[in-house]
């Protein structure tokens, strides 16, 4: 294992910081301004302070880091990229969109340029990668368990030069903003094809007749309006021209696996920011307050949180380089037990993280003046998003008995 950044990464990270330092962090109060005045004024815009970030890491060569395999874009290696994403997660917010790095668009990005054809990528990647508009990627249902990706119900059926779409989705993340332009939506083309072979995929814009977006889900409460939220999508005979199918039909489940390894290990990427920035803040804010005659910061069982938090912190870094190194090495294929790993590990113990931090605050760490609740809700999505624990665990556990039987 090698996991010493090289000079490229050394050089992005001084610069990535200086960023932070002197751009994002100083926008964090005027964007919480103007995400509050969505949720008053029911607007899903995103927050405009984000178009000046995205310009000025653009100046920065701060831009598509994500694109492994695709220097020309700016893509850098999973290792290279692994501390410039945790850096951006310090401000989860704002810093992964204002890089262009942010899900689902990174993952839909990738199918793009993996799978897409010269007019797709000419129509659709190309304004992406420009940061222009942004995407979802529709492949959770209402209606079944969708853990299961085999049990997906939504049709697409063929119609001469056109496919006709019909069904209902959830969860789809970034799709209530209204700059998002374009879905890519995984639905059955033969349901009487093998399991894995029943699924195809299939680019449908915003504003084709019958798609209609239902509404946004709350998150615990939070909407999550900063990228655009989680709506409900319902299909009415939507028809798209037949040259709208990413790869052949019956392939969408092979699509599907080759978008997920890599937006599994990005979210702890950032993740591990997110906890960075709680460690900060639960430090920062024990060494401010006095209670029962000393500082909160001398109270052992403080002290406790903030050791082992560090230590949790420090093994969590370590599992995500090894599993980046690996992928930019092996493959994703031959990193999946590592992936499967980083994803279990990095919610639960980011979680953990987060809750002493909310703690030390007090009250106000379950505030909308602190950070800290929001980041919370945020984190308990991903033991769900991109497949639940439980999942991962069998697969994990299933490869690891092979080993003995
Ligand atoms: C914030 C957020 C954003 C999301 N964004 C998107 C998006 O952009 N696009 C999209 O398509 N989807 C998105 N999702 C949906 C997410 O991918 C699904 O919620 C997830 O795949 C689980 O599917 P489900 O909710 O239907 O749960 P179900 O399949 O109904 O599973 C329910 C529970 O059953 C248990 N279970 C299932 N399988 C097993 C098993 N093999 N072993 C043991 N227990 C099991 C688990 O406890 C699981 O949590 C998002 C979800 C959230 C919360």
């Amino acid at each position: 294992m090698e996991f010493a950044f090289d000079a490229t990464t050394r050089d992005l990270m001084e610069r990535m910081n200086a960023f932070m330092d002197e751009v994002v962090y100083p926008a964090e109060p005027t964007a919480h301004e103007q995400i509050q005045r969505n949720y008053a004024e029911d607007s899903w815009e995103i927050p405009p302070v984000i178009e000046d970030l995205k310009a000025e890491a653009k100046k920065r060569g701060l831009w598509n880091f994500f694109l492994a395999g695709h220097p020309d874009q700016g893509g850098l290696t999973n290792l290279q990229y692994a501390p410039l994403a945790e850096i951006s997660g310090r401000s989860i917010q704002l810093a992964p969109p204002a890089i262009n790095c942010a899900a689902p668009d990174t993952g839909n990005m990738e199918v793009l340029s993996m799978f897409g054809t010269d007019e797709q990528k000419k129509q659709w990647l190309e304004p992406l990668l420009a940061g222009e508009i942004r995407s979802a990627f529709a492949m959770t249902e209402p209606d079944v368990a969708s853990s299961d990706a085999t049990n997906i119900e939504l049709s697409i059926v063929r119609d001469g030069d056109e496919y006709v779409i019909n069904g209902r989705k959830w969860w789809i993340t970034g799709a209530m903003n209204p700059n998002c332009k374009v879905f890519i939506v995984m639905g059955k083309t033969d349901p009487t094809a093998e399991r894995h072979r029943q699924q195809s995929m299939i680019l449908v814009p915003r504003d084709t007749p019958g798609l209609e977006v239902v509404r946004g889900m709350h998150v615990m409460g939070f909407h999550d309006r900063d990228h655009g939220g989680h709506a409900e999508l319902r299909f009415t005979d939507v028809r798209v021209p037949a040259s709208n199918l990413i790869g052949n039909e019956g392939e969408g489940f092979a699509v599907a696996q080759a978008r997920l390894g890599p937006g599994r290990i990005h979210h702890c990427m950032r993740s591990i920011g997110v906890a960075e920035r709680a460690v900060q803040m639960m430090c920062e804010r024990a060494s401010e307050r006095v209670a029962f005659g000393k500082p909160i910061a001398d109270q052992g069982v403080v002290r406790d949180w903030i050791a082992e938090s560090r230590v949790k912190l420090e093994q969590l870094r370590l599992l995500t380089l090894k599993t980046a190194w690996l992928m930019d090495t092996v493959g994703n294929k031959g990193a999946h037990t590592e992936i499967q790993a980083i994803k279990i590990a990095t919610p639960q113990t980011v979680e953990w993280i987060l809750d002493k931090a909310i703690q030390v605050h007090g009250a106000g760490g379950l505030s909308q003046d602190f950070p800290l609740a929001e980041m919370f809700a945020g984190i308990r999505t991903l033991r769900f998003a991109d497949g639940p624990d439980e999942v991962h665990k069998n697969s994990l556990a299933r490869a690891e008995l092979k080993k003995y039987r």
